[in-house]
């Protein structure tokens, strides 16, 4: 491989061992101030898949994946990343995350690329300047590298998260709700480096409300409600009038 092309990989040549599970959740709980968000949910992602996890606002989508990141903790309950358990290895499952979510986790009085080199430095990425870069052209943002971050537009911080978010060329990404901000162009450009990811084995569990986009992008959907999973199904023999009528079961037809 090429140097140019190792410096524009999304995922390291090394990929985490395919006998250990990307996600390995068992009965977690998550309260705040009393009232129980999370109640014994348990899942697990094989490595190398793409879950799709659905419900309604404020089911606790994104609870779980702060949890996941190290960002929250739990109740009670395990998680283990790629075999890392979260109460011992943050560190180790933080190197082999990345997150995308609805903050983008950038500093605004840092240019664009300032922001990557300090990502990078944390990450103890390797030619972090050159791999930067490869990235903001991939999504977009090449133009605007000595650009503030609080100077651009909702959707181009979206596209330089997305860069933050690969630099570090993480085995698991986190996506939540990934296509939030992003114009036409932007929700293809995503599209494009999740195909790329999961096609070099990467694994990626993320939220959306759009069911189509569910299916499309996924190989099983959990749907969660009561803070638990209560529905898994593989997406290669589910079609969509199957995944909104037991959507629509589930929440009584409240819209997605
Ligand atoms: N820091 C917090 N303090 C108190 N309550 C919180 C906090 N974060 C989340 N919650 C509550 O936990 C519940 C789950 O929130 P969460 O953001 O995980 O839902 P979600 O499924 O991601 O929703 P959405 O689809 O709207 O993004 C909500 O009732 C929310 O009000």
């Amino acid at each position: 491989m090429s140097k140019l092309a190792d410096q524009g990989s999304l995922l390291p040549a090394n990929t985490e061992s395919a006998d250990v599970q990307a996600i390995e959740v068992h009965n977690l709980k998550k309260s705040y101030a009393f009232k129980p968000v999370l109640r014994n949910l348990s899942l697990t992602l094989p490595h190398g898949q793409r879950m799709a996890l659905l419900g309604a606002n404020g089911t606790g989508k994104t609870t779980l994946l702060r949890i996941l990141v190290g960002l929250s903790k739990a109740g009670s309950g395990t998680v283990a990343i790629n075999g890392w358990d979260s109460r011992y290895a943050l560190q180790e499952i933080r190197q082999s995350i990345g997150f995308v979510a609805h903050q983008p986790y950038l500093y605004e009085e840092l240019t664009v690329l300032e922001n990557l080199l300090f990502f990078g430095q944390l990450y103890a990425v390797p030619r972090a300047r050159e791999r930067a870069m490869v990235l903001l052209e991939r999504v977009g943002m090449a133009r605007r590298v000595n650009e503030r971050v609080r100077a651009l537009s909702r959707g181009q911080v979206q596209r330089v998260a997305w860069a933050r978010a690969l630099l570090h060329q993480p085995s698991l990404l986190l996506l939540d709700e990934p296509e939030t901000g992003l114009d036409q162009d932007g929700s293809v450009l995503i599209d494009t480096l999740l195909a790329e990811y999961a096609a070099h084995g990467g694994s990626i569990l993320f939220t959306t409300h759009q069911l189509e986009r569910a299916l499309a992008l996924s190989d099983q959907v959990v749907i969660i409600n009561g803070g638990k999973v209560v529905y898994q199904h593989e997406t290669v023999d589910l079609t969509l009038t199957d995944l909104r009528q037991t959507y629509q079961g589930i929440y009584g037809g409240k819209q997605v």
